[in-house]
């Protein structure tokens, strides 16, 4: 039996999440729901989620001495990873002496932060289909990888990125140098590595929430959330809706692979499998061991969203993962660069059947950096995917 205690007493359950952006935001906003005292992390002051946590903390998370001492100083008894840049070898060695429990293992969040850790251990380890890849360290390696196998059109990434960042496609040798540029200036922790992926042309790629959390007799059960279908534009996620319909064959390939993969990793939580779909063949693509950012659609398609069914599952709470509504999600970018900014049309896009909007609250605007989302439920989810975008686009972020 999970016992729960009051927070801001010594009886206190303490949650710590690393990293506090809009996705954390919820996790801690379900946290706070179940009593839960909440340690909000992150390298910037008024992070989203840091402005709804019992206590605000900014550090350099990729730096092993700040954070062992702030773990060590806080003693939360679960320390949630919320982005990819942290230094997680503190968190197994932390973990590896019993003073905390990592979400939803320590090495789970190591092997999740570097692109080779993960595709290493899907591709060679567990045998899942991918596409063909290769990491190199210099221009000259990423051109001979391509020469060697991989072909034209293939996408490079930095090794340690996310939300796209670096990212591009290749179409052919004329693109090699802008591609290796941009991967060098765009990884979230500077590192001169890079995957260059061969091109899967997929029908559409799904994110398969995958849920670890324990049954009545203390096991671990794994749950599947229907399929969120999204889309990405320079690798970075601009609508989602669920369910997505799928064949039954590719929708058993999907679970099959969603569940080889999280039963490696471990432990308890929510995890967000990506994966590429072509008639009845899947590639799995890549995994979040935490809240994915498509699954956003979840705040208006679930009984229980994505975020409560990351809380409930770390506390050892039983879970439900069924869908309430068929529902889309759109991206609200900040168009702009300023600090401070404001949004206008926040009636208009309510005023669109169904529909509810987040703003997360981000000190800094960038044109590329999403500050919002609109969300829309309806029966049927083309409409819900239109109406989403409708509403999306009514928000009008500017200076203010
Ligand atoms: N090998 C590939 N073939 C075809 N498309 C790809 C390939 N790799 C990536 N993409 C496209 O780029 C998107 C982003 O890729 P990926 O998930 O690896 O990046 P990311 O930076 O980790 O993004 P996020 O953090 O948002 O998950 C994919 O969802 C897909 O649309
Ligand atoms: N694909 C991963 C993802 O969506 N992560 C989400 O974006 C935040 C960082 O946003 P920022 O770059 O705007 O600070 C992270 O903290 C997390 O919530
Ligand atoms: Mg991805």
């Amino acid at each position: 039996m999970t016992t729960l205690g009051t927070p801001l007493s010594p009886s206190a359950t303490r949650v710590m999440l690393l990293g506090s952006g809009e996705l954390g935001k919820e996790v801690l906003i379900a946290l706070q729901r179940l009593g839960v005292e909440t340690i909000a992390v992150d390298r910037y002051e008024h992070a989203p989620g840091q402005q709804v946590a019992h206590h605000a903390r900014t550090i350099t998370m990729s730096d092993p001495a700040q954070l062992r001492a702030l773990i060590e100083a806080e003693k939360p008894a679960l320390v949630v990873p919320e982005i990819e840049a942290i230094a997680t070898p503190v968190l197994e060695a932390l973990e590896a002496e019993g003073l905390v429990r990592c979400i939803p293992t320590a090495r789970a969040a190591r092997l999740t932060m570097d692109r080779e850790g993960i595709r290493r251990l899907a591709a060679e380890t567990l045998k899942l289909p991918t596409s063909p890849y290769q990491f190199c360290d210099s221009l000259a390696e990423l051109q001979a990888a391509i020469d060697a196998g991989i072909g034209y059109p293939c996408i490079v990434k930095p090794v340690m990125s996310s939300s796209g960042k670096g990212q591009s496609k290749i179409d052919g040798p004329a693109d090699v140098q802008k591609a290796w540029d941009y991967a060098m200036a765009g990884g979230r922790v500077s590192h001169g590595r890079v995957i260059v992926e061969g091109f899967i042309d997929f029908d559409y790629e799904i994110t398969q929430l995958t849920v670890r959390a324990l049954g009545a007799e203390g096991q671990v059960e794994t749950h599947f959330c229907e399929p969120i279908g999204h889309v990405q534009v320079s690798g970075d996620y601009v609508e989602s809706w669920q369910p997505h319909p799928m064949s039954p064959t590719a929708l058993a390939r999907s679970r099959e692979i969603a569940r080889t993969i999280t039963e490696n990793l471990g432990g308890q939580g929510l995890f967000g499998v990506e994966l590429f779909v072509k008639g009845d063949e899947v590639w799995f693509s890549e995994v979040s061991p935490r809240p994915h950012d498509t699954g956003m659609v979840t705040l208006t398609t679930q009984w229980q969203n994505e975020f409560e069914l990351h809380a409930r599952a770390i506390l050892g709470l039983p879970v439900d993962t069924s869908l309430k509504s068929p529902g889309a999600s759109a991206v609200i970018y900040g168009g702009v660069e300023a600090t401070g900014i404001v949004f206008d049309g926040v009636a208009d896009a309510l005023r669109v059947p169904n529909s509810d909007i987040r703003l997360f609250g981000k000190p800094e605007s960038f044109v590329k950096r999403r500050m919002g989302v609109a969300l829309v439920h309806d029966a049927d989810v083309e409409v819900a995917r239109t109406q989403a975008k409708r509403a999306a686009a009514l928000v009008k972020p500017r200076k203010a």
